[in-house]
């Protein structure tokens, strides 16, 4: 694989396999996955259920180990990550939550306010600043856990299907918030999702995923301008023809089929 000062993750023949001792089997969650994301791309990972993509984002987030392979993040820095379960601190106030990466990192408490206050515009939270994550819908405490991620300051953005739980509209909603933030901060994204909508929705490249173990059955370019209007994009032919290509991926890569 070529690597050049453009390119942000690189996974090189990643390998993973869960040992499950009680009834001493082994499940091989990904075999031989390789890709690369260049800096500032947004990248959708989509695939079946169970097909490694959780994996494989846990092993770029240096949370898990590969049997074998490479993962390299370059520019170094940890990556953020946003989970599907809300991950924010029940106890904590919205601004604390947001806040609490920058207190780790031992930021002076004017400049913390300031950054958390623009943190707070940024995903819309204005006047729940004060407010209990049990006071929030599933789709505000979703923007708390992307604030609180961009907070981190990472160049590289980890998103583990962190709209799935939640209704279409508000789906569309952060979708098109994400975007905007996205835009303005040049950030890399590796986004995965079930969704074949969302996907084309978000991502300037999509890699389609073959049922467990995973591995790339397609890479394929989402060509459409920037920026995007998550609902006018549904009136393009494009959009349709390419959900129809990703559908007969997915429906060509049988269950079993790649199991080893
Ligand atoms: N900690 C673990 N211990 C044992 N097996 C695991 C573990 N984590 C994942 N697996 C197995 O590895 C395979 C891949 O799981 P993973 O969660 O990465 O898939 P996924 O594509 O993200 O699925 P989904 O889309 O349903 O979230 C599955 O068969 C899963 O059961």
């Amino acid at each position: 694989m070529t690597v050049t000062t453009e390119t942000s993750i690189i996974v090189e023949g990643l390998t993973k396999a869960f040992y499950e001792p009680r009834t001493d089997s082994e499940t091989i969650a990904l075999k031989n996955l390789s890709f690369s994301v260049r800096k500032g791309e947004f990248v959708c990972l989509v695939g079946p259920s169970g097909c490694g993509k959780t994996t494989a984002l846990r092993v770029i987030a240096d949370l898990e180990q590969p049997l074998s392979g490479a993962v390299q993040v370059v520019g170094g820095g940890r990556p953020a990550v946003v989970f599907q379960e809300q991950s924010v601190f029940p106890w904590m106030s919205v601004q604390d939550n947001i806040a609490f990466p920058l207190r780790v990192r031992g930021m002076w408490r004017k400049e913390r306010l300031e950054r958390t206050r623009h943190l707070i515009d940024l995903v819309g939270l204005n006047r729940f600043e004060k407010s209990l994550p049990h006071q929030l819908s599933g789709g505000m405490k979703q923007r708390v856990s992307v604030a609180r991620a961009l907070a981190e300051d990472a160049d590289v953005l980890l998103m583990d299907e962190p709209f799935g739980a939640l209704d279409e509209q508000t789906r569309l909603e952060l979708q098109q918030e994400l975007l905007r933030i996205w835009d303005a901060s040049g950030k890399t994204v590796l986004f995965i999702t079930h969704s074949v909508d969302e996907a084309l929705t978000l991502a300037d490249r999509v890699l389609v995923m073959s049922h467990r173990p995973g591995r790339i059955l397609a890479d394929l370019q989402v060509g459409f301008s920037r920026p995007r209007d998550v609902v006018e994009l549904r009136r393009d032919e494009r959009f349709w023809d390419l959900t129809y290509e990703v559908w007969s991926l997915l429906k060509g890569s049988a269950v079993g089929e790649g199991e080893a």
